[in-house]
């Protein structure tokens, strides 16, 4: 989300000065300030007078200072606390003065994200009116998430998945053949000879796969080709980059809501460029148009909206209306949310095996056994029998950690586990500390698909392992994603052979400015024909 550089540096030091400075040139005139201080102090305070443990915190800045600097993503950020409360199952910091409680106990985490879901039914995200891409899912809150999640729901049921499968094969395919192609480009030859391969034959798989990723939402979600795996410079591959791009001044609204919610969305200005928001709605105006005009029926995502859309009726309390604006907030959020995700795990995955020939060719086993048992094809009904496809990919979220993070804010005063949380209270809870947690996951870096068979799975509390969050409120498309990896993973490990090459990272270096991990030098990997 936030892409930081020298101008977000500059961004935050604005937003500190924005902060502090107000009341640093009071300073002048003490008494005030002083006062301010206290106020601040105050605030920060809350949990300490609570017995709850919290990181140190600076005055109106609280403990967020590493992201505001651009030395630390917020999720890192939110990493190394947890990790250093571990032991005690949660704790306390502050976003400015406002009280956040991190969760990572199994026990508290069901509790807050499906027991007592009534008292979290929200993440507290801002949307607003004039901001029409910021009503999406992930930002909605009450009734009216509810009302809109029911209605998005169908979207990835087993039965729709198997409608969409063909054309999840056809990005598939193509997946294959763009590999074949960029690996014969890096010098690797693979598609005419393994003797004639050169020195290096290295393959960028995090932007292979980001292509894939942004061909695939393309496809399911608005029912279009965007051709990014084919062309490098289709226009599409450049909107995607410009959802992960902030501008100075964006990643100063983000920063101002940190400290308070209020404060950043009085700025005039979008949390997404002007040109990609324009894009994201003509995109899903003419989508629309053109199937009312031809009457297209494509079973995807945008039909399952046009649908739910012809519905609309009732208490607009409780209803948001899908008019295009809406159902284009909800494409965007696809881009937003299904993009690196997906692809980073897979290239993570691959990235893996490639330093694992044993496992490398364990895997491929087990897809060419199932691939011949099913005429050759690559289909739903085999990728579904392949198990340990499924458990390095598994293995892959929980060491990546993706989605390492599940936000919550407290709409009633509840206590969970034996800590009252107040009303108004933000919550997280950091599943990637669960996921790394010895206790959990005896030596947990190592990279270990036996930690996923059924009687693992058994042996452990049912939320140690949340990559897609949990309750009512879990990821709208974990199915799809997971369908989406797999595919990949098997065009890929069909026809391929990943090593190491002589530009490969054992540990890459992840970038600390973005808000979903993602590889600073991406996930080269030497690639040869599978003999
Ligand atoms: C590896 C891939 C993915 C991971 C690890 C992931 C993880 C997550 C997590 C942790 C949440 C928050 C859950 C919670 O708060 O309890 C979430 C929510 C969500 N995700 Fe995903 N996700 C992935 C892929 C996708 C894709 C491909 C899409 C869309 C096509 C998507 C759409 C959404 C939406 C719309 C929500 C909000 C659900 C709601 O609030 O009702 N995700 N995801």
């Amino acid at each position: 989300m936030a892409v930081l550089d020298a101008t977000g540096v500059l961004a935050a030091v604005l937003a500190a000065l924005l902060v502090v400075g107000p009341f640093a040139m009071i300073s002048c005139t003490n008494g005030p300030t002083m006062g301010a201080l206290w106020w601040s102090r105050r605030r920060q305070s809350y949990w300490s007078e609570r017995g709850v443990p919290t990181p140190p915190s600076l005055p109106f800045v609280g403990s967020i200072w590493p992201v505001m600097t651009g030395r630390k993503s917020f999720a890192q950020h939110l990493y190394d606390i947890a990790d250093h409360f571990r032991e005690h199952g949660y704790c306390g910091m502050y976003s400015g003065v406002q009280r956040t409680l991190l969760v990572f106990d199994p026990e508290m985490a069901k509790q807050i994200l499906c027991k007592d879901f009534g008292s979290f039914h929200d993440r507290g995200f801002p949307t607003s009116d004039s901001d029409p891409l910021s009503q999406h899912l992930i930002s909605l809150s009450g009734s009216k998430w509810r009302n809109l999640r029911n209605r998005l729901s169908p979207t990835f049921t087993s039965g729709k998945l198997k409608l969409m499968f063909p054309l999840m094969r056809d990005v598939g395919d193509q997946l294959n053949a763009t590999m074949a192609k960029e690996a014969h480009k890096a010098g690797g030859e693979v598609v005419h000879s393994k003797e004639a391969q050169k020195a290096d034959g290295e393959v960028d798989l995090s932007a292979l796969l980001h292509r894939y990723t942004v061909d695939m939402i393309g496809s399911i979600a608005f029912g279009i080709n965007c051709n990014c795996l084919v062309d490098e410079n289709a226009e599409f591959l450049a909107m995607s980059r410009g959802v992960f791009t902030t501008t100075p001044a964006q990643f100063l609204r983000f920063m101002l809501m940190a400290i308070h919610p209020k404060l950043g969305s009085l700025l005039p200005f979008k949390l997404v460029f002007s040109k990609v928001h324009r894009f994201f709605l003509d995109l899903m105006r003419s989508t629309v148009e053109h199937r009312e005009k031809h009457e297209v029926v494509r079973n995807d995502f945008v039909d399952i909206m046009m649908q739910a859309r012809d519905k609309d009726h009732g208490d607009p309390d409780n209803n948001i209306a899908l008019t295009t604006e809406v159902m284009a907030a909800q494409g965007f959020i696809f881009f937003v949310a299904g993009l690196d995700n997906v692809s980073n795990t897979v290239a993570y995955v691959v990235h893996r095996m490639a330093q694992d020939p044993a496992l490398q060719q364990r895997v491929a086993d087990e897809v060419l056994a199932v691939i011949n048992k099913h005429a050759g094809e690559v289909t739903y009904e085999g990728l579904k029998e392949m198990d340990l496809v499924d458990r390095v990919l598994q293995e892959g979220l929980r060491l990546w950690s993706p989605g390492g993070l599940a936000m919550r804010k407290c709409n009633k005063t509840t206590m969970v586990g034996d800590v009252l949380v107040e009303k108004d209270t933000n919550v997280m809870i950091v599943s990637h500390c669960m996921h790394k947690n010895p206790a959990i996951f005896p030596d947990p870096e190592r990279f270990d698909p036996e930690r996923h068979t059924a009687e693992a799975r058994q042996q452990r509390h049912p939320y140690a392992f949340i990559p897609f969050g949990e309750g009512p409120r879990v990821c709208l498309a974990e199915r799809f994603a997971l369908l989406e990896m797999k595919l990949a993973l098997v065009m890929l490990v069909r026809d391929f052979e990943f090593a190491r090459g002589p530009r490969f990272e054992a540990s890459p270096a992840v970038d600390t400015k973005a808000f979903f991990p993602r590889p600073v030098n991406g996930f080269l990997v030497r690639v040869q024909n599978r003999g």
